[in-house]
């Protein structure tokens, strides 16, 4: 299609989907990003650096990346108009070339726009957030044994609380919500009902299917030996415990799981390797001290979506900060992959914070794409970088003999190592 204000590169080809959803991608591929607010000036140009540079390094010039900026967020405003912040052209372009990746954006919290970043996630329907969460050697942890910590979160990324189905106190609307909840459906348990918000939780038995049977079939593909259903069931019990057997019951229809022991855990042999995999659950607070305590136990970890915006930021303090936690958000055609953290406005343009979230998942892009020799590289740099103790100011602050970088300084170590 033609577009307004997103210049399309001349000299880049389009990332195809096949029916089986498997990729074609040719060697110049056209990869729509979104550079982000606050910090997003710093990471994403230290990001595009060192992917310029590890698939440089891999292909010797045969491959590279044609890299097409989209926009959202406070450039948006300034690009389109004052009101738009996420133009449909933004949403046809990650639609039109499949694989994208995008800095954060703000979100104000009480009144102002809803979330930029959740509205991309439902509008292409990106309803997995994979976040994986390992540790480099010689990252600062506040854990032990930060080498246990070796898990991926699959967070469920387009129903919850975050549909954003909300009116707020003191409306004709909340009003209206109240008195059919106290009138029409016998509801007497509202405690205050006069100035009170009500949010709407939905949680759907096809929402839930489809992201547990991603994060099964990514336990089985990565050989990993457990699937843990994380969930609130014993207050919510319609819609995190309905997660939970949701998620029992398609691991038993799909994979041929088996019960273990009378249930609810459930086993099935990796059709790949013959090894077990087991598919358990874990109360959400419990699981908060569980990953503190005994990080081992848990591989795959297939969640909703609050719960796992909690846990993706307490498992990255585990293994260096969200300074360093990658993501991707997938649909079954388009992934956009994206940081863990936020605009950290208090450092934008500081040209100071850790770019490392971002470019890990880059790295998680060029996976996705095949190119598995530049993710390669990225890895080998990044474990170098860190390990000559080059780092930026959040892990030098913990690091003893450290040496302090800039965020672009650090993308320039990441690549000298490579
Ligand atoms: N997907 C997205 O785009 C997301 C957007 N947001 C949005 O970002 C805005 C700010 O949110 P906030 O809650 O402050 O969370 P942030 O993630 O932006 O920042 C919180 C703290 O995390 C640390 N941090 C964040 N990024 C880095 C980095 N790259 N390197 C090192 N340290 C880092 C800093 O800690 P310290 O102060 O200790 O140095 C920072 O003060 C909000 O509008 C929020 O809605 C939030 C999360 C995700
Ligand atoms: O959209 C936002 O502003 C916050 C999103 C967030 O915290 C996340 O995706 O982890
Ligand atoms: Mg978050």
């Amino acid at each position: 299609m033609g577009y307004q204000h997103i210049n399309v590169p001349a000299h880049g080809e389009k990332i195809t989907v096949n029916a089986d959803l498997s990729l074609n991608v040719p060697d110049n591929p056209i990869v729509p990003y979104i550079e982000g607010d606050g910090i997003g000036i710093d990471v994403t140009p230290a990001m595009i650096n060192v992917v310029d540079s590890a698939v440089q390094k891999a292909y010797s010039g045969s491959k590279k990346i044609a890299w097409m900026e989209v926009y959202s967020g406070e450039k948006a405003t300034q690009v389109y108009d004052e009101n738009t912040w996420l133009p449909e052209e933004t949403l046809e372009a990650f639609k039109e070339f499949a694989v994208g990746i995008k800095g954060p954006l703000t979100t104000p919290v009480g009144g102002g726009i809803r979330s930029l970043n959740v509205a991309l996630r439902q509008e292409l329907d990106l309803y997995v957030c994979q976040r994986p969460v390992r540790w480099f050697t010689g990252v600062p942890s506040p854990i032990k044994n930060p080498q246990d910590v070796d898990m991926c979160i699959f967070r469920e990324n387009s129903e919850d609380i975050y549909a954003g189905v909300e009116w707020k106190a003191g409306t004709p609307e909340v009003d209206k919500v109240i008195k059919f909840l106290k009138e029409e459906m016998g509801v007497t348990k509202i405690r205050f009902d006069e100035n009170c918000g009500i949010g709407v939780k939905p949680v759907s038995e096809e929402g839930t299917k489809r992201l547990v049977r991603r994060a099964i079939q990514y336990a089985i593909d990565n050989d990993k030996s457990s699937v843990t259903l994380v969930h609130k069931g014993n207050i919510m019990k319609y819609t995190e415990g309905a997660f939970k057997e949701w998620g029992y019951e398609l691991a038993q229809q799909e994979f041929g799981a088996k019960l273990l022991d009378g249930g609810p855990w459930c086993t099935f042999k990796n059709p790949n390797t013959g090894r077990e995999i087991i598919i358990k659950d874990v109360i959400a607070d419990a699981m908060l001290q569980q990953i503190l305590l005994r990080p081992a136990e848990y591989d795959v970890i297939a969640t909703l979506n609050l719960n796992g915006d909690y846990l993706s930021d307490a498992l990255a303090a585990e293994v260096g900060g969200i300074g360093i936690a990658p993501g991707a958000n997938l649909s079954d055609n388009v992934a956009i992959f994206e940081a863990t953290h936020g605009t950290a406005p208090k450092y934008a343009g500081q040209d100071k914070v850790n770019p490392g979230s971002l470019i890990l998942s880059a790295e998680m892009m060029l996976r996705h794409m095949g190119w598995t020799e530049a993710a390669d590289l990225i890895i080998k740099g990044m474990e170098g970088a860190i390990g000559a103790k080059t780092v930026t100011y959040d892990f030098e602050r913990l690091m003893e003999g450290a040496s302090l970088l800039k965020c672009s300084e650090f993308a320039d170590a990441i690549v000298a190592n490579m």
